[in-house]
């Protein structure tokens, strides 16, 4: 099985991450020694994508953790732990993964309390274990992802030999622990000899898909073409497109999802051209206390990123800007369902034991 690309390498308690922001010019790691470091790295966006934001987080409380000396006792312990989860969960907004990444470890740590039997020193390293398993279960997630979401597009277009995927911003390695959720599917049915062409958007005002998709397609000699945004409509009627698949920062309960913004209008577009929209996240992105997309906070990213390319102002000085990171497709256009590691499932189906 072919290696994908790795953007956050952890090794023994040392933590390092690509930054994004170079790529695709230079691919350069920098160190994350304690759980600041990765707040400023996700905030400035240095890492991103829903899983690797959680990933990087639990990792960089991990690192630190290692470092401690053993604490008095298990609550000043779990209350550190809390404190520190809390504030990374702060860095974005909209992505639901480190927040639910933190509630899961603030349960550990509630029941590691409970048990009498177990030291300090031995809950510290159970605390330390259940970090760090992030990385090797969201490899393990990606891949089942991949496998059920090729599948169901492939079922779906039984009668085609090779598909046409358009997919927006970048899912891939570099947004998750590896191999990826909707470029997982992509890699999936490459895999298959299933693909015949990934279309992948811009995805403007930070270019996700021309600096880092691409980059990754052209790594892993996946037949892809770019187009800018505002082609997808001309796009999806000259190439017959067969899916969209795109990745998820939340899913509400009721199948709305949160994703980079753009995504609404491919959803829009996909129905108009009677092509099926996928959505391809793992179960922690679904957001079960949250009713439906009205309720998903939507961050509001910096107006220089969108006046200006690196240091250069393209936009004429004095505009006003809005420059929302993320937008809400409702249900109802996620024709060909959510994928995730247990399966495909319509938006109205998703439950929370699934
Ligand atoms: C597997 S990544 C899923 C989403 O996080 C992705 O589609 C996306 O919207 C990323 O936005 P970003 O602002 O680059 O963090």
């Amino acid at each position: 099985m072919m290696a994908t690309l790795q953007a956050i390498k952890y090794n023994d308690g040392q933590l390092e991450i690509l930054d994004q922001l170079l790529l695709p010019e230079s691919c350069t790691f920098i160190p994350i020694c304690k759980v600041e470091d990765a707040w400023a790295a996700i905030r400035e966006m240095k890492v991103r994508g829903a899983p690797a934001i959680a990933i990087v987080g639990c990792l960089s409380l991990a690192v630190e953790l290692r470092k401690l000396a053993v604490p008095e006792s298990k609550e000043e312990l779990c209350r550190m732990v809390k404190e520190k989860l809390d504030y990374l969960v702060t860095s974005r907004p909209t992505a639901v993964n480190m927040q639910l990444a933190a509630e899961s470890c603030v349960q550990l740590c509630a029941r590691l309390s409970d048990n009498t039997l177990l030291s300090v020193a031995e809950a510290k390293g159970d605390i330390v274990k259940h970090l760090e398993a992030t990385l090797a279960n969201d490899v393990a997630d990606n891949r089942a992802i991949g496998e059920h979401g090729a599948c169901d597009i492939t079922k779906k277009n039984a009668t085609k030999d090779k598909l046409r995927i358009m997919t927006h911003c970048n899912t891939g390695s570099l947004a998750t622990a590896g191999y990826g959720t909707a470029l997982g599917v992509i890699r999936s049915l490459h895999a298959a000899s299933k693909l015949d062409q990934v279309y992948c958007t811009e995805t403007r005002p930070y270019n996700q898909g021309s600096r880092l998709t691409a980059f990754e397609l052209v790594y892993e000699k996946i037949p892809a073409t770019l187009v800018c945004d505002s082609m997808a409509a001309a796009a999806m009627r000259e190439f017959k497109m067969d899916a969209v698949v795109v990745g998820a920062d939340r899913v509400a309960a009721n199948g709305d999802t949160a994703n980079k913004i753009g995504t609404y209008q491919l959803a829009v577009l996909a129905k108009s051209h009677d092509v099926l929209f996928y959505v391809a996240a793992p179960f922690s992105s679904i957001d079960f206390q949250i009713p439906n997309g009205h309720s998903i906070p939507i961050e509001e990213r910096p107006h220089s990123e969108m006046t200006h390319t690196g240091s250069t102002r393209t936009a004429a000085a004095g505009i006003n800007c809005w420059n929302p990171g993320f937008d809400v497709t409702p249900a109802e256009l996620i024709t060909g369902g959510i994928i995730t590691e247990k399966g495909v499932f319509k938006p109205d189906q998703l439950a929370p034991h699934q």
